[in-house]
Formats: C-alpha cells, structure tokens, sequence
C-alpha cells in the first residue's frame, strides 16, 4: 500500500504531466520508489479491453482515439455514475507496492474523495497564467473546457500550489513538495 498519494490537478495545459515528471525525477535521485498512474488511462485500458481495441493506440491523439472518442466519454460517464472510484481503483492497483503513486490527472471532487479517504493524501495543484498555457497549446473548446471534467476542481482547496508559469521558480517549489513527500513517507 502506498506510503503517499499525490493527486495532482490542474487546467488543461497547466503542465500537469511536465510537473509529475520534474516529481517524480526528484523522488527518484532520492532512492523513493515511486510510480505515476493516470486516472484517463486506466479508463482507456478498460474500455479497450471491454470492446476488444488497441490500448496504445487509444494513448495517442491520432484519429484511432478520434473514432471512439464520443463513445468512450459516455461509457466513462455511465460507468462513474454506478461507481465514481472505478477509473481511480484500478489505475492505483496496478502499482499498489511503490511507497509513492503519483496521480497525474485528477479531475474531478469524487477522485480527490477517493485517494483522501484511502489514503495518505498530498492534493496538489498546478496553476499556470492563461498566456502560458495557450503559448503551450491550449484554446479554449465549449463543451469540454467549461464541463465538470475540466472545471470540478477549480475551487478546491489544494495542500499545495505549484505555478508553472513564465517567472516562478519551478525547481524550488518541486523541492519543497519533494520534502514533503518524504516526510510523508516517513510518517506512515
Ligand atoms: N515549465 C515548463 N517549461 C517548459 N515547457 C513546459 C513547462 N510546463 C509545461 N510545458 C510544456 O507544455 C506542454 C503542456 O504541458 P503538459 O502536457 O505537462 O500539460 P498538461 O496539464 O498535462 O496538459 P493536458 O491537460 O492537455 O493533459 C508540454 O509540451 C510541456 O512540455
């Protein structure tokens, strides 16, 4: 059972996945055995092997993933709403041993409810400015950018802040969430 989960969210192209990387980097040159998991693949995993398709192929952003795209949403949806915690159970099964799991794509209140009532929780958020986030190729699209998926999040209060933006400090601030990892590991 993991030691530490950090739940990490934030807007589309805040830099989620650059953030959990510099993270788990850090941990990594810290002898900490640590894994990443994405909420969003442990659902492609599942719904390619309910329907038979390519996993990897639903991972990329070719036109493979375009063709399933409308109806994976609602199967995600549908399933949820018979049990919210599916997607999150099964992307940290599958890496149940490391002392450190760190969850890339938290969207949603029920997935912080689910690694906060499971288990020693870091909730972080990344904050990056409007400007940095469309230079990193974010534009804004109705339907998806102001749905719940995107938007459940915005008003959480997060243990940590990390901005990642033009300016601020990344290396320092990774640091200190570093630090507090470990002596999260320490005390379970
Ligand atoms: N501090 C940074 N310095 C340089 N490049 C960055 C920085 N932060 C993010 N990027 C780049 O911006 C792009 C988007 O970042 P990333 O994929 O981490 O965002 P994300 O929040 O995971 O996006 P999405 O919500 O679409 O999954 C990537 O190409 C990444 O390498």
């Amino acid at each position: 059972m993991p030691k530490c989960v950090v739940a990490i969210s934030g807007k589309r192209k805040s830099g989620k996945d650059y953030c959990t990387k510099l993270i788990k980097e850090a941990l990594t040159l810290k002898d900490v055995n640590v894994s990443v998991v994405g909420i969003s693949n442990s659902l492609k995993e599942q719904f390619a092997t309910i329907n038979g398709l390519n996993y990897a192929e639903l991972l990329t952003d070719g036109s493979y993933k375009e063709q399933f795209r409308k109806e994976m949403i609602e199967w995600g949806e549908k399933a949820r709403i018979k049990d919210s915690g599916l997607f999150c159970r099964s992307a940290i099964d599958s890496v149940i041993d490391s002392d450190v799991v760190i969850v890339s794509d938290c969207r949603r209140s029920t997935d912080y409810e689910f690694f906060t009532s499971k288990y020693s929780t870091l909730t972080v958020r990344i904050e990056a400015s409007e400007n940095d986030r469309k230079q990193r190729g974010f534009q804004f699209v109705a339907g998806i950018d102001d749905a719940v998926s995107e938007c459940g999040l915005d008003d959480y209060e997060c243990d940590l802040v990390l901005y990642n933006s033009t300016g601020k400090d990344l290396q320092t601030q990774i640091d200190i969430i570093v630090l507090k990892i470990i002596s999260l590991t320490k005390m379970n």
